[in-house]
């Protein structure tokens, strides 16, 4: 399953958002997507997800334009959680990712004990069993976090669009999350803010600015010490550890090379 964004221009409220991007997502491959507040990152994954129709270039579902794709065929193959995903209605915890089974069911496929296995395994996966009978508005937000990635993995997709998808989630949870992410057999997208994360446990990353990609490619080369001080302001030491991966450690502003910001201290 391939998904490209050829030269996508997109504009909102009166101003160009996108300009020109291009972005081939690989069969396989976990795709991280970084970048400032406001460079582009969700307007993107709304394209890429079919949500929002490009001002001008195109999205492709394997060679085909997702503008021509109807949305229950564009959800049996793509899975997106939002950022702000939320739910008003009085749903249960199961309930709720029980809807990722929606673009499989018609007259011909109702409901049946495989979805329900499906919905187990999907809740299973992001260890939320216990919690599974409990009234949505009862859980917490990293709580609700979780559903939604299950609700997404129920869906089947073959492809994951995940935009901010560690938000409201603890340290643990936000590794847990990613890894589980890794594991799974499908395509992943993710919009990141943690850089750290993007380079443990993507393949590629694009760096966006200014609704166009900086960089495109394997996290070493693309988070390097001069982009993010450009594109995020930050001065930031990055050690290679192979394979294309590399950390990052952030300094203090004005704080020189290898040193750290003094304590104050507190009498
Ligand atoms: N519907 C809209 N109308 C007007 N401006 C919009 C609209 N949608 C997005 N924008 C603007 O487009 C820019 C990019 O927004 P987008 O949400 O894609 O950025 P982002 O990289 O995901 O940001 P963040 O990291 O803050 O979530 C922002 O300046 C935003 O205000």
């Amino acid at each position: 399953m391939n998904l490209s964004a050829c030269n996508v221009s997109w504009s909102a409220g009166g101003g160009s958002i996108l300009e020109d991007v291009s972005l081939d997502v690989v069969a396989g491959e976990f795709l991280g997507i970084v970048g400032p507040n406001g460079s582009g990152k969700t307007s993107l994954m709304s394209l890429l997800a079919g949500l929002r129709r490009p001002r001008s270039g195109r999205v492709l579902l394997d060679g085909e334009s997702v503008d021509r794709l109807g949305r229950k065929e564009i959800a049996k193959r793509i899975a997106l959680v939002e950022q702000q995903a939320e739910t008003g209605e009085r749903i249960s915890a199961r309930q709720a990712v029980e809807l990722g089974r929606t673009p499989h069911l018609g007259p011909l496929t109702p409901w049946s004990a495989v979805d329900e296995a499906i919905v187990d395994e999907a809740i299973r996966n992001v260890g939320m069993a216990k919690l599974a009978a409990r009234l949505w508005h009862t859980l917490s937000g990293g709580e609700r976090q979780r559903l939604h990635i299950a609700r997404a993995l129920a869906q089947q997709p073959q492809i994951l669009l995940l935009d901010e998808p560690t938000n409201h989630l603890d340290v643990g949870h936000q590794i847990g999350l990613l890894h589980l992410v890794r594991q799974q057999q499908l395509t992943a997208v993710a919009a990141l803010h943690d850089l750290n994360h993007a380079a443990m446990f993507c393949d590629r990353v694009a760096l966006m600015s200014g609704g166009r990609i900086a960089a495109l490619g394997r996290p070493c080369e693309v988070l390097t010490e001069e982009r993010i001080r450009t594109v995020f302001g930050v001065d930031v030491d990055v050690e290679h550890q192979g394979e294309g991966r590399c950390h990052i450690r952030y300094r203090a502003p004005g704080c020189p090379r290898g040193e750290r910001p003094m304590l104050k201290r507190i009498s």
